[in-house]
C-alpha cells in the first residue's frame, strides 16, 4: 500500500475540497507541506494556490465539466491534488463512494467550507454532529412517504395555476390582456388565438418549483409564476405536434427577435409583490454562494460590495420568514379552538415545525431562518435544473415524448376536449396522484436517466476524520474527499453509452414492477432507505443531549427518541444499499443483460447517498413527475434553444443558463375517447 501519510496543515482553504485543517488563528501557512502526496496520480499543483487556481479558472470559463472528464481519464479514477497548504483527493470510483457513505456521518462531516457557504450558520445543510443529528430527526419526518403525499394537492394546484395562465396567454389576442378572465373566455370564439407563447423554462420552472417550495414550506402563496416572462410565438408557425428535429424549423431569430413582440409576464395580475423580490435575492444567495465555492480566500466574502449584496438577500429572507411566522401563529390562534394541525397533515408545514421547535426552546430565531433559507435554496433550484435539463432532452426526442405521453394518459386518464383549447378551469380529471406517479415507471426512467446524465449537483465534499484506504493508497484522515457525481454518471467504465439519454436501461423486467414501486421512486436513495425507515419507526440512534422531547407542540408533533436503539453498522448500511442496487438491477430488457444498468450500487447518486444523502429527495420526484406529467399530457412543446447550443451554468446547482421553448395547447388527442392503452397509443397519439 502506498502511503500518503503526513503532518497536517495549518490552514483553511476554502475551496470545495478543502478547508480542513483550520487554523486557530487563521493564517495562512506556506511552510509545512510534508505530505508526500505525490504518490498519488494528480494534475501539476501551481505554487501557492495549488490546483484551485486552475479550477477557479475552469470554471470560470465553464470548462471544468469537460476538464473534469479529462482529469480522470488522464490520471485514473482517484486523483490527489493541493490546494493551498491543504491536500484533497477528487474520486469517481464507486469503492471509494463506498467507503465515504457507508461511514458514519461523525466520521466523514462535511467540511469547514460548507459553513462558509451559508449564508447564515446553522442550517441542517451545513451543520454537524449531534446537532446536525438532531436536527435531521426532527426534519425528517415532514418528508417521509405519507407526509410527501400531502404535499401532493398543492404541486398540482401550482402546476394547475402555472399552466392556466399558459392557456390564458394562448387564448388572449395580444394587448388584450386587461380584460377580465370572465370576458375574455366568454368571447373566446370570436377571439384570435396565439398559436402558442415562447418562454424561457429555466425561469418558468425556477418560479414553478419557488411557488411550490414556499408554499410547502410556509403554508403562503407567491404566485410567482404569473410573473414569467414570455411572448406570442409567431402565427407562421402553428403545426408543430411536439418537438421534433424534424418539424424544427423555427429559428431562434424568428421567435425571439421580433422587436414588435414584447415580452409580458405570463398574466398581469401580479403575483405576491415579494415575488421578484425573493427570487432576486435567491439569484444573489446562489451567485453569492458559488463565487465562494472559489474563492482563494474566505475573507473575500467580505468585499464590501459582496458583503453587502449577501447581507441584503439575507435581510430579504429575514423579513419573508418573520412575516410568514407572524401570519402562522395569528393563524394559529383563531384556529385554536379548530382541529389542531400535526405532522403528515397538511397544514403541518415545515414552518408550524420551526414554530413548535423555537417555542420549545431548541431552535434560536436565527436557526430557524438558517433552516428555512437552506430548504429555500436547497428545494427549488435543484427540481427546477432536473425538470429544465429533461424537459431539453425530450425535446430532442419525439419518441420518448411519445411514448412518455402515451404512459401518461394511459395511467391518468385523458380525454380530448370538444376544441382543441382546453378550458382554462381546472378540470378535477386533471389532477395527477401520488398512486398514478406510481404507476408511471417509464416516467420515473426519464427522470432518472436525466439526474444521470445531468446531476444539478455535481459534487460532494467530506472531511476525513480516519485514516482511509483508497485504491491502494492509504490516506491520512484531515484530507477532503470530493465525489465528482458527474464524471461518476457519465463514467465509460461504469456505464453502457454513458453520454446517451437513454432512459430505457433503467426498465425494469416484467416481474418487477409492483408495489415496491413506490419505494423505488426514490432515485438513489439506497442508504436513504435505511434511514428513513429507522427514522420512519423511531428506531434511529438517538442523542442523549438532543433537547426536544417528543409530544406536541405548537401543533406539531415532535418525533421522540429512544436512546437506547443501536445505530445502524457498516454492514448494514452496506448491504442496503446493495439489496437497492440489486433491486434496479434487475433483468433489463433494453439491454438483454442481467445486469441492469448498475455494475456498482455506488455509481449512481444524484441525491448522495449515505446518512447525509438528500433529505428532500422523495419530494423532489413527486414533484417533478407531477408537473412533467401534466406538461407532457396536456401541452405540446417545441424547443426553440437546441440542446447543443445550451450553455451549462455551473453555480451551486448546474443548469442551463437558459431553454426557450414554444408551448401550445395539445393538439393531437388519443383515437379512443377517455382512455388509451400502452400500445395502441403510441400509434394513436402520433401527429
Ligand atoms: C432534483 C432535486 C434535488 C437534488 C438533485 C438534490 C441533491 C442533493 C445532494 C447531492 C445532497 C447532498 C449534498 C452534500 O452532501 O453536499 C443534498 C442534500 C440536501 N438536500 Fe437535496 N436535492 C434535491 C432536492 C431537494 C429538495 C426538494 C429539498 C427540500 C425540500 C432538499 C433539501 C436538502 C437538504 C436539507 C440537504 C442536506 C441534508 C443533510 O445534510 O442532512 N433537496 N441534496
Amino acid at each position: 500500500m502506498h502511503t500518503t501519510q503526513g503532518k497536517e496543515s495549518l490552514y483553511t482553504f476554502s475551496w470545495f475540497m478543502s478547508g480542513s485543517n483550520s487554523s486557530p488563528h487563521g493564517f495562512v501557512s506556506f511552510s509545512c507541506l510534508s505530505h508526500s502526496h505525490t504518490r498519488l496520480p494528480g494534475p501539476v499543483n501551481a505554487w501557492p494556490f495549488g490546483f484551485v487556481w486552475t479550477v477557479r479558472a475552469w470554471r470560470q470559463q465553464n470548462i471544468w465539466w469537460i476538464k473534469s472528464k479529462e482529469l480522470f481519464e488522464t490520471h485514473g479514477s482517484t486523483i490527489g491534488f493541493r490546494v493551498f497548504s491543504s491536500y484533497s483527493i477528487l474520486t469517481q470510483d464507486p469503492e471509494c463512494v463506498r467507503a465515504i457513505v457507508t461511514g458514519s456521518a461523525d466520521l466523514f462531516p462535511k467540511g469547514h467550507l460548507y459553513k462558509h457557504l451559508g449564508l447564515l450558520p446553522g442550517g441542517i445543510f451545513t451543520t454537524n454532529g449531534p446537532r446536525w443529528r438532531r436536527d435531521r430527526r426532527l426534519l425528517t419526518p415532514h418528508f417521509n412517504f405519507s407526509a410527501v403525499s400531502t404535499f401532493v394537492p398543492s404541486f398540482n394546484a401550482h402546476v394547475e395555476e402555472f399552466l392556466n395562465a399558459l392557456r390564458q396567454r394562448c387564448l388572449t389576442p395580444r394587448g388584450t390582456q386587461d380584460k377580465s378572465n370572465d370576458d375574455r373566455f366568454e368571447s373566446e370564439a370570436s377571439q384570435e388565438k396565439a398559436p402558442g407563447v415562447v418562454l424561457d423554462m429555466v425561469q418558468a420552472f425556477n418560479r414553478l418549483t419557488l411557488d411550490i417550495i414556499f408554499d410547502a414550506g410556509f403554508g403562503h402563496d407567491l404566485h410567482a409564476v404569473r410573473q414569467v416572462p414570455c411572448r406570442a410565438a409567431p402565427l407562421s408557425d402553428t403545426a408543430l405536434p411536439c418537438a421534433s428535429a424534424a418539424a424544427y424549423k423555427t429559428s431562434l431569430d424568428e421567435i425571439t427577435g421580433d422587436p414588435s413582440e414584447k415580452v409580458e409576464p405570463l398574466l398581469h395580475e401580479s403575483g405576491d409583490k415579494e415575488s421578484d423580490e425573493i427570487a432576486e435575492a435567491l439569484r444573489i444567495a446562489f451567485t453569492e454562494v458559488a463565487q465562494r465555492l472559489t474563492d482563494p480566500l474566505p475573507v473575500l466574502k467580505y468585499l464590501p460590495r459582496r458583503y453587502y449584496r449577501a447581507k441584503k438577500a439575507t435581510q430579504v429572507f429575514r423579513r419573508v420568514i418573520d412575516k410568514a411566522v407572524m401570519e402562522r401563529r395569528k393563524r394559529g390562534e383563531e384556529q385554536a379552538n379548530e382541529k389542531e394541525p400535526g405532522v403528515g397533515d397538511r397544514q403541518g408545514n415545515l414552518l408550524d415545525l420551526m414554530i413548535a421547535v423555537h417555542e420549545e426552546g431548541t431552535w434560536c430565531t436565527d436557526e430557524m431562518l438558517a433552516q428555512s433559507m437552506t430548504f429555500l435554496i436547497a428545494g427549488h433550484e435543484t427540481t427546477s435544473a432536473m425538470l429544465t435539463w429533461t424537459l431539453m432532452e425530450l425535446g430532442e426526442r419525439p419518441d420518448l415524448w411519445l411514448k412518455l405521453r402515451a404512459e401518461v394518459d394511459r395511467v391518468c386518464g385523458v380525454s380530448a376536449p370538444s376544441s382543441p383549447w382546453p378550458s382554462p378551469s381546472p378540470r378535477s380529471s386533471s389532477r395527477i396522484d401520488a398512486s398514478h406517479v406510481d404507476r408511471m415507471p417509464f416516467l420515473r426512467c426519464v427522470l432518472k436517466e436525466s439526474l444521470r446524465m445531468h446531476p444539478p449537483v455535481t459534487i460532494i465534499s467530506r472531511r476525513i476524520l480516519k485514516d482511509l484506504e483508497v485504491a491502494g493508497y492509504l490516506i491520512p484522515k484531515g484530507w477532503h474527499v470530493g465525489v465528482s457525481i458527474y464524471t461518476l454518471h457519465r463514467s465509460p467504465a461504469l456505464w453502457e453509452r454513458p453520454d446517451e439519454f437513454w432512459p430505457e436501461r433503467w426498465e425494469e423486467g416484467p416481474g418487477a414492477r409492483g408495489k415496491d414501486t413506490v419505494r423505488r421512486c426514490s432515485v438513489g436513495d439506497g442508504m436513504a432507505h435505511l434511514d428513513q425507515k429507522h427514522f420512519d419507526n423511531g428506531t434511529v440512534p438517538s442523542l442523549p443531549h438532543v433537547p426536544v422531547s417528543g409530544g406536541k407542540q405548537g401543533g406539531v408533533t415532535l418525533p421522540s427518541f429512544d436512546g437506547n436503539q443501536a445505530p445502524p453498522t457498516q454492514d448494514q448500511r452496506i448491504s442496503e444499499i446493495a439489496e437497492e442496487s440489486r433491486e434496479e438491477a434487475a433483468t433489463n430488457p433494453a439491454t438483454g443483460t442481467s445486469r441492469g444498468p448498475l455494475k456498482s450500487p455506488f455509481q449512481y447518486m444524484p441525491f448522495s447517498l449515505g446518512p447525509r444523502n438528500c433529505i428532500g429527495q422523495r419530494f423532489a420526484m413527486t414533484e417533478a413527475s407531477i408537473i412533467l406529467a401534466r406538461l407532457v399530457r396536456d401541452w405540446d412543446v417545441t424547443l426553440v434553444d437546441r440542446a447543443a447550443t445550451v450553455q451549462r451554468v455551473e453555480l451551486l446547482t448546474v443548469r442551463p443558463d437558459r431553454l426557450l421553448c414554444k408551448l401550445q395547447p395539445r393538439q393531437v388527442y388519443p383515437l379512443s375517447p377517455v382512455r388509451c392503452g400502452a400500445r395502441e397509443s403510441a400509434a394513436a397519439c402520433s401527429p
